[in-house]
């Protein structure tokens, strides 16, 4: 095959844009990434040899090489991992499969100075293309583990690459920057320095279980200490930050960390992490879910879907079970027994959690609940089990606070005041003028306001909190000593809560059907 001229898909041009003409001051992260693909291939490669016989791949050091050329000013990071196919090339590095592109574009347009439009693209994660922000050019070459020919891969980011079939290539991957000459006068940004490269491995990736090496030294660059395994109290928080960021490919700090280990017959280290906003896909069909799941330091599977239940989808992590088969399958993992009970701690690890954060620091919480309240929602149907822990994280509004947990609001309660009280609707202008209303506000009675389509479902499913009722303020009976609202009205009330209910269902449907 000759070499081929390409164009980027639309968003994946607009994204290297921004790459080209770096808005993000912390450039040295571009090594992260390429570091952190890496070592994600040279898992990828371990698990292929050790499940897949009939692979003939010499896997006895399996490494990172870091290679820095002073005069032609390139970088190069290579691995012997798994490497990619030609048509892989194309469809891993030439588009961005992410759902949520389109937002994230739309909100960069939208923001108006380089500060948040860095924090979106943080945010986002951009992995391989945030080498654009330091290279004008980047050459890659790679040949797929079990494959003869390889591919090569080279652009500007300016809306094109070239790509061409070799007849040879080393087996693995090689990205090779052609650094910026903006930078060379600058100390800051010199990254064929020896020193620069050291302390951007040690930052930021000394965690990764692979050897990284500077090309023609022995010795690694990292210490290769997993994380999860190490006590607790020898971690420091930028070290386990460091970890969910090359976890998540997020940029920004996590919101809580969880490091936990499970003794007796099913040995297991588990390190969860709450992020400190929701994926852009949270709420779509193709929203990734679950945590990486290691059999003793091997990795598995990505996404492992058996460990987490799917409302708590928005926390990442790692278990490092001792007792499974590296073979196992993810249909085998879903009925394990043990799988299911390390899935209950976890849960209950993570609500405990919140709890105590919720205690501590009302304002960190506060910014839990508005990213992810909507998944803990899912919750309170979803986790019967677990639903008192999740009443007691619920915050909502009211017509008396701006926001309520449902302990607070029994707080308030006037005496004599038996249940609960809720109305429903599609915003909370329309719940205030709903006459229904009226005749509870003239009593003194506080009302919670739900305007979340998912809260229709919820509401109906849990039926009390400590022993009251959840009642609505629109429907049946409620005994306020005076005579019930006109029936006409009622029925307006009724109709614009329906509306929102249906089409939680209509996406919670969707989200479930996605395949496999
Ligand atoms: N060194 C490598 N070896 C093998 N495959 C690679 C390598 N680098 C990248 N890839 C493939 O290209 C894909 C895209 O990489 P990229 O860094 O853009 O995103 P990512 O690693 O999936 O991170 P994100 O979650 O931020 O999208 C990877 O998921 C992987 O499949």
């Amino acid at each position: 095959m000759s070499k081929e001229t390409l164009e980027f898909q639309a968003e994946t041009r607009q994204l290297l844009h921004l790459m080209v003409h770096s808005i993000y001051s912390n450039k040295d992260i571009f090594l992260r990434e390429l570091i952190s693909n890496a070592s994600d291939a040279l898992d990828k490669m371990r698990l292929e040899s050790l499940t897949n016989k009939e692979i003939q791949v010499d896997t006895s050091d399996l490494h990172i090489e870091v290679e820095a050329d002073k005069d032609k000013r390139t970088l190069t990071i290579r691995d012997n991992g798994i490497g990619m196919t030609h048509d892989e090339v194309v469809s891993l590095i030439g588009t961005i499969a992410k759902s949520g592109t389109a937002e994230v574009l739309r909100k960069l347009r939208e923001a108006s100075d380089a500060g948040a439009s860095a924090e979106l693209i943080g945010q986002f994660g951009v992995g391989f293309y945030s080498t654009f922000m330091v290279a004008d050019k980047v050459t890659l070459v790679t040949r797929k583990a079990g494959e003869s020919a390889g591919t090569s891969w080279e652009s500007t980011g300016e809306g094109t690459y070239e790509i061409e079939a070799l007849d040879e290539a080393p087996q693995g991957t090689s990205v090779t920057l052609h650094l910026k000459p903006e930078d060379r006068e600058d100390q800051l940004f010199d990254y064929t320095a020896e020193w620069k490269i050291r302390e951007i491995v040690k930052r930021y990736s000394d965690f990764i279980a692979w050897p990284i090496r500077m090309a023609g030294e022995d010795q690694p660059l990292n210490s290769m200490k997993a994380l999860w395994a190490r006590p607790r109290g020898e971690v420091t928080p930028e070290e386990y930050h460091e970890f969910y960021k090359h976890l998540s490919h997020d940029w920004t700090d996590p919101l809580e960390t969880i490091h936990m280990k499970g003794e007796g017959t099913f040995e297991y280290e588990a390190l969860l992490f709450v992020p400190s906003h929701a994926p852009f896909d949270m709420f779509t069909r193709d929203g990734k879910r679950g945590v990486q799941l290691y059999v003793k330091r091997v990795f598995i599977m990505d996404d492992c879907e058996a460990l987490v239940p799917q409302y708590l989808r928005f926390v990442k992590g790692v278990v490092d079970a001792h007792d499974l088969s590296l073979n196992i399958s993810r249909e085998i993992l879903q009925q394990d027994r043990q799988i299911q009970v390390v899935r209950r701690r976890l849960a209950k690890k993570v609500l405990s959690t919140l709890k105590d954060l919720k205690a501590a620091d009302a304002e960190k919480y506060g910014t839990f609940w508005s990213e992810f309240g909507r998944a803990v929602k899912e919750g309170l149907i979803e986790d019967p089990d677990n639903r008192e822990q999740l009443l007691d994280l619920t915050l909502l509004t009211s017509t008396a606070a701006e926001s309520t947990s449902l302990r607070e609001y029994v707080e308030r309660m006037k005496d004599g005041q038996k249940d609960i009280y809720y109305m429903t609707g599609e915003s909370r202008a329309m719940v205030e003028h709903s006459p229904h209303l009226e005749a509870f506000l003239a009593k003194g009675y506080e009302v919670l306001i739900l305007t979340d389509p998912i809260d229709e479902v919820w509401v109906e499913q849990v039926a009390e909190y400590d022993g009251k009722t959840l009642q609505s303020a629109a429907k049946g009976k409620v005994d306020l000593g005076e005579s019930e609202p006109p029936p006409s009205r009622r029925q307006t009330s009724r109709s614009c809560c329906r509306g929102s209910a249906r089409s939680w269902r209509r996406t919670s449907r969707r989200s479930a059907s996605r395949p496999g």
